[in-house]
C-alpha cells in the first residue's frame, strides 16, 4: 500500500500562488477540502527562513481541513525545522541535485515520504527507497521552463513499465489530461498552474478531482 494518496497531486509554488493574488496557504486549504490528497510546498524565490514559515504556516492551516500529506520541495532542513516548530510535515521531494533519498530518509525517519524526480529510466537507480517517482515533464510548461525534453503520455508509461515504485506525473497537466495519464498508469497527476494560477483554485482543484476519478472509472470495472 503506498503512503502517497493515488489522485491529484498540488505543488504549492508560493510565487505563482502570489503571482495570481492568492496566498500559499488558502490554495492549500481550498485544494484539500476539494479532495486533493497530497500538498507539496515549493518556494524557490525564497530564502531557507521564509521556506520554513512557509510550510509552518500550511501545515497550520491544514490542521483542521480533511487529511492530506505534507511534503517540502528539496529541503529536508525545512522539514526537519517546520517539525521543530510543532508542524505536521510527512517528507520531501527530492530532485537530481537534492540529498539522496537514503539521507533524505534517514534524517526524516523511516515513516517520511519520501518522493524523488526521475524523468527517464536511466535516473530510476537513485530512487531506490524512494516511496514514489515524479515523471519529468509530461510537457513543456513556463512553470518550470528548464524541465524538458517532453515525455509525452508515452513517456510516463516508460518510466512505469522500468519502476515498481507509484509515477507522479507532472508537467503542463490540466484535468483534459486525466484520461491520458490514468491510462499510461501514473498513480497521480501533478500541478502548479492549473490550480495555483486559477482564478478560483478550489474549483479548479474539485474539477481535477472530477476528472481523476471519472479517468479511474473505466479501469475499476474492467
Ligand atoms: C511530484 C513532483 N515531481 C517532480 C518535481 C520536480 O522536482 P525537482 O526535480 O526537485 O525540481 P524542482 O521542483 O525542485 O524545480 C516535483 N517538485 N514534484
Ligand atoms: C515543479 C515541476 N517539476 C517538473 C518536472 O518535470 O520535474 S515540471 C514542474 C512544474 C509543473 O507546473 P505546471 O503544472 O504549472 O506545468
Ligand atoms: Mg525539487
Amino acid at each position: 500500500m503506498s503512503r502517497l494518496p493515488r489522485g491529484v497531486y498540488l505543488v504549492l509554488d508560493a510565487d505563482v500562488c502570489v503571482a495570481a493574488g492568492h496566498a500559499p496557504a488558502d490554495v492549500a486549504v481550498a485544494a484539500v477540502r476539494a479532495g486533493i490528497g497530497t500538498v507539496q510546498v515549493r518556494a524557490k524565490g525564497a530564502g531557507v527562513r521564509d521556506q520554513v514559515a512557509l510550510t509552518v504556516a500550511v501545515a497550520q492551516a491544514l490542521h483542521d481541513a480533511p487529511p492530506a500529506v505534507l511534503l517540502v520541495d528539496d529541503r529536508v532542513d525545512v522539514a526537519l525545522a517546520a517539525r521543530t516548530r510543532g508542524a505536521r510535515v510527512d517528507g520531501v521531494h527530492v530532485g537530481q541535485d537534492d540529498l539522496e533519498v537514503a539521507d533524505a530518509r534517514a534524517l526524516l525517519g523511516p515513516d517520511a515520504v519520501v518522493g524523488v524526480t526521475a524523468g527517464r529510466p536511466a535516473l530510476l537507480r537513485a530512487a531506490g527507497g524512494a516511496d514514489y517517482v515524479g515523471s519529468g515533464p509530461v510537457r513543456l510548461t513556463a512553470t518550470k521552463p528548464e524541465a524538458g525534453p517532453a515525455l509525452g503520455a508515452a513517456g510516463v508509461r516508460a518510466v512505469v513499465d522500468a519502476t515498481t515504485l507509484p509515477v507522479v506525473a507532472i508537467g503542463g497537466l490540466t484535468a483534459d489530461d486525466a484520461p491520458a495519464v490514468r491510462a499510461a498508469g501514473a498513480h497521480a497527476l501533478a500541478v502548479v498552474g492549473a490550480v495555483c494560477s486559477a482564478p478560483d483554485p478550489g474549483g479548479a482543484a474539485a474539477a481535477l478531482v472530477a476528472a481523476w476519478a471519472r479517468a479511474e472509472a473505466p479501469a475499476v470495472t474492467r
